[in-house]
């Protein structure tokens, strides 16, 4: 038998408008609404102020509990609690159970001073009777810590109508989330979808006063939205502009930003969050990590590579001369927000870059992320962000960011430290890093990794593990999507010199990641010096 989930719950405060923006969400998403309240009337056949009376709170809560449970198990639309519910166990623990299954429950978080007047306009609220201002003050004061920890989305409504705080919930609601975690990692969330950012504050949490945020020029508007949220959450915010892509991830960038903080007096509850492409993000990080020996980082990835790769998993860093990533440290983030909105500021050539790490997430695990890939290869090498929020392109996007964070967080999830199975993600980097550094960064990473999985594909074939079948079909997608499959400027012995220097070289052998399959990723150690060479003349095509 099938249960039926709640597609979100609502909770908060009463007055704070639970009934009434549910209702409109409800509509909206063209789903069914249900409310507590008019529940529990309908079952015990009286109000609730007469059913108080008669039985008291203790009997509510307990008719109460049972009519919540009931519905969580069985209910597909919106649903919104009484303003007491989830101070109830019972109530509490299904809510657990609900979230476990993957359900959402939404804070609405309404202006106090609204939601007392709401409240108190009316009457038939038996809990405000008497002095009622002073008792919902009361109430707020016990029930604000309980419901922020019960809820997976606070949703702050001040000021706003019905209307627009029921889109924005729709926004939260509609959101996907992927849970990362582990036996050595403090579990956080990637939220991916439009909207996402919004979650700044309940990610960041109320320990710190101050946050850098750290971004890049090119998006500066969606730092300037960041920037409004942190304010309001009551954060001091410390503006950080980076020089943009690689050139951001060098050791002067970092120690400007080490001089800033301990200028601005940043101390361990204080915080950063990181706001671009993977650069950017990759950048924050490792100062994150690094400041005081460690402070809580948020992740804002704005490019399609950052968001399904750089920016989760906790791979912080920057480059040296040397090469690419070779200064870094494993430090995972308090959370992750996706925001699609912002994609809408992406260049073409960026978001298809970012189809590399996707396409190589589908070549090592997820093969349905390939069959997406190939399905809408049209619509995606034409991708133009100024149009993509009203596209059905939108829902396709997201699809291939939760499959591939998905993958990433199965690696990361086992292996934070790259003992082995986190390799894995390295598929194609063994090249695409040479390459990358060879043309001085002006490759694109994803392009980079799109040649780097051929030759790996062109090698795991030498070596007997795949047929050629599957390397031309390496081509034919990556080619279909308008990532390159070839490269065909630097010297052998300079590649190799450099393919000697990854970080899954072991003394003087090289490992690489090739496949045994579709979906079947293996280490290759110390290969054939000849095999090396000639995948590597295989993709100079
Ligand atoms: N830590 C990891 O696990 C990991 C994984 C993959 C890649 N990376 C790193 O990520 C970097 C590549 O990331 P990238 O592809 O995002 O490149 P990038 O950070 O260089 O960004 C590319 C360009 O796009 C701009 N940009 C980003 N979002 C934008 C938006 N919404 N609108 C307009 N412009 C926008 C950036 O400012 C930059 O100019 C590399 O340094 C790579 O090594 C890290
Ligand atoms: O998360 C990982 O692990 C990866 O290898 C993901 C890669 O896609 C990513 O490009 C990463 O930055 C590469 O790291 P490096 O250790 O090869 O520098």
């Amino acid at each position: 038998m099938t249960m039926h989930r709640p597609v979100a719950v609502i909770i908060g405060m009463m007055g704070a408008g639970k009934t009434r923006v549910g209702r409109e969400v409800a509509q909206m998403m063209d789903l069914p609404f249900l409310d507590a309240d008019s529940e529990i009337e309908h079952d015990a056949g009286m109000r609730i102020p007469e059913y108080f009376e008669r039985y008291g709170e203790p009997a509510f809560r307990e008719l109460e509990s049972d009519v919540v449970l009931d519905i969580l198990e069985d209910f597909d639309g919106i649903f919104s609690l009484g303003g007491g519910a989830p101070m109830t166990k019972s109530i509490q623990e299904g809510l657990r159970d609900y979230i476990a299954d993957g359900g959402k429950v939404v804070y609405l978080m309404a202006d106090p001073k609204e939601a007392m007047e709401r409240a108190n306009r009316g009457g038939g609220r038996p809990m405000l009777n008497g002095d009622a201002n002073k008792r919902w003050k009361r109430l707020y004061r016990e029930r604000d810590p309980v419901f922020r920890r019960v809820a997976t989305t606070h949703v702050r409504t001040h000021g706003q109508t019905p209307q627009a705080a029921a889109r924005k919930l729709m926004d939260m609601i509609a959101q996907r989330t992927v849970h990362v975690t582990g036996a050595t990692i403090e579990p956080y969330d990637v939220s991916i979808g439009e909207g996402a950012m919004n979650r700044l504050a309940q990610v960041l949490g109320d320990k710190p006063s101050k946050v850098a945020l750290i971004h890049t020029q090119p998006v500066q508007r969606h730092s300037d939205r960041a920037r409004t949220l942190l304010r309001q959450g009551g954060y001091d915010v410390y503006d950080i502009v980076i020089p943009d892509a690689e050139a951001g991830k060098t050791i002067e960038v970092a120690n400007g930003i080490w001089q800033r903080l301990g200028d601005e007096g940043f101390t361990r509850s204080d915080a950063i969050v990181g706001l671009g492409g993977g650069a950017a993000t990759d950048l924050a990080g490792f100062v994150a990590a690094t400041w005081m020996r460690g402070i809580r980082y948020v992740n804002c990835p704005t490019s399609l590579l950052a968001m399904v790769d750089a920016s989760t998993g906790g791979k912080t860093g920057i480059n040296t001369p040397q090469g690419k990533n070779l200064v870094g440290s494993f430090y995972t983030p308090a959370g992750v927000l996706a925001d699609m909105r912002t994609l809408a500021s992406l260049p073409n050539d960026i978001f298809i870059e970012g189809l590399g790490e996707v396409a190589k997430s589908g070549f090592i695990r997820d093969p349905e992320i390939l069959g997406i890939l190939e399905s809408h290869a049209d619509e995606l090498r034409s991708f133009d962000g100024a149009k993509f929020i009203d596209s059905g392109m939108k829902e396709v996007v997201a699809e291939l960011i939760e499959r591939t964070v998905s993958v990433k967080s199965y690696h990361v999830s086992a292996d934070l430290k790259e003992a082995g199975l986190r390799e894995f993600l390295n598929y194609g980097h063994t090249l695409g890093h040479a390459i990358e550094k060879l043309e001085h960064f002006r490759w694109r990473h994803g392009n980079a990794v799109a040649v780097g999985c051929v030759y790996a594909a062109e090698l795991s074939h030498l070596l007997g593990h795949i047929d050629r079948d599957l390397v031309d079909y390496h081509r034919s997608l990556l080619g279909s999507l308008g990532l390159p499959t070839s490269w065909n400027n630097g010297a052998w012995d300079d590649v190799l010199a450099l393919m000697h220097r990854d970080k899954k070289a072991r003394g003087n052998k090289l490992r690489f990641v090739i496949l045994d399959g579709i979906g079947h990723p293996i280490h290759l150690e110390d290969p054939p010096a000849d095999a090396v060479e000639e995948a590597f003349r295989r993709i100079r095509q």
